[in-house]
């Protein structure tokens, strides 16, 4: 599977919209997701990573989704993706319900992956908020529910399990997705430069515990004052660096060997010892 990393970059007092900004961000799946099966975006980019006071207002309905309406954050990525024919995970973005969630919120952090044909394949709510009472946990909902998923072809072969920045740091949401099945976790993020020796760590500590691929995609630039730490990687079940990025805005490309994971699995039978 041929994996393509967007590290998106955007920067504060930047005059770019939603809109404009979804219209760049398809331009780069156009431009560097072309011959891949699967393509990443990063977390929360069509609204602003720390960029909390945007939130509501760049807020995005997504209650459409299952009758193919898509909300203006997606609608230039969509055309994007079927032009290109991959399965493109477009990142996370602030939904909007008109209904609130248990804590009386109308916001989720939301995660949308889209098949070749431009239409919603999988969803999923942020389950960990980031914030320590700030942030996503005073202004979101928070997410429930595991998603492990044998994605559409040209990305199936694998299953994906699906995550968001924070909830990398809280090793037993991984264990239940390999207790689900998975081989592959995809983890789109906004995660500051201030802890990226953390990220790069956990990315690792994930693959090499759970004997998985990590394909992560963070952001660059500074949101909210808040500088973002880059390095985007594809972390191999062993642990193994395949590609990492710098922290300006980027793009990877990285050759999967799905049958990795068995081999490893088989050749280092460790999970085969848990004691539950
Ligand atoms: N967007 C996030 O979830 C940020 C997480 C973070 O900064 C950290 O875990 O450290």
């Amino acid at each position: 599977m041929k994996v393509a990393i967007i590290q998106l970059g955007y920067a504060d007092g930047s005059e770019e919209g939603v809109e404009a900004r979804a219209e760049r961000a398809a331009a780069l799946v156009r431009r560097a997701g072309a011959g891949h099966d699967l393509v990443l975006l990063p977390e929360l980019w069509s609204a602003g990573g720390f960029a909390s006071r945007e939130w509501e207002e760049r807020s995005q309905d997504l209650s459409g989704l299952a009758d193919g309406h898509l909300p203006p954050a997606l609608v230039p990525v969509a055309e994007a993706t079927r032009e290109i024919g991959a399965v493109v995970h477009t990142g996370s973005h602030v939904e909007r319900t008109a209904e609130p969630g248990e804590e009386g919120r109308h916001l989720w952090n939301t995660s949308v992956v889209l098949d070749p044909q431009g239409s919603v394949c999988a969803t999923y709510r942020k389950i960990h908020r980031f914030g320590f009472g700030g942030g996503e946990p005073k202004l979101m909902e928070a997410g429930t529910d595991l998603v492990v998923t044998e994605l559409p072809a040209p990305a199936d072969g694998v299953q994906v399990a699906l995550s968001t920045c924070y909830d990398l740091r809280f090793p037993e949401l991984y264990r239940l997705q390999l207790d689900q099945g998975a081989g592959l976790f995809l983890i789109p993020s906004a995660w500051p430069m201030a802890r990226v020796e953390h990220w790069r760590l956990l990315l690792r500590a994930r693959a090499v515990e759970n004997q998985c691929f990590v394909v992560a995609g963070n952001t660059a630039g500074t949101h909210a004052g808040v500088e973002m730490g880059g390095r985007s990687a594809v972390v191999d079940p062993s642990g193994v660096v395949l590609a990492e990025a710098g922290s300006g805005e980027e793009t990877l490309s990285v050759e999967l060997d799905l049958d990795e994971v068995e081999r490893v699995r088989d050749g280092f039978p460790v999970l085969s010892d848990r004691r539950l």
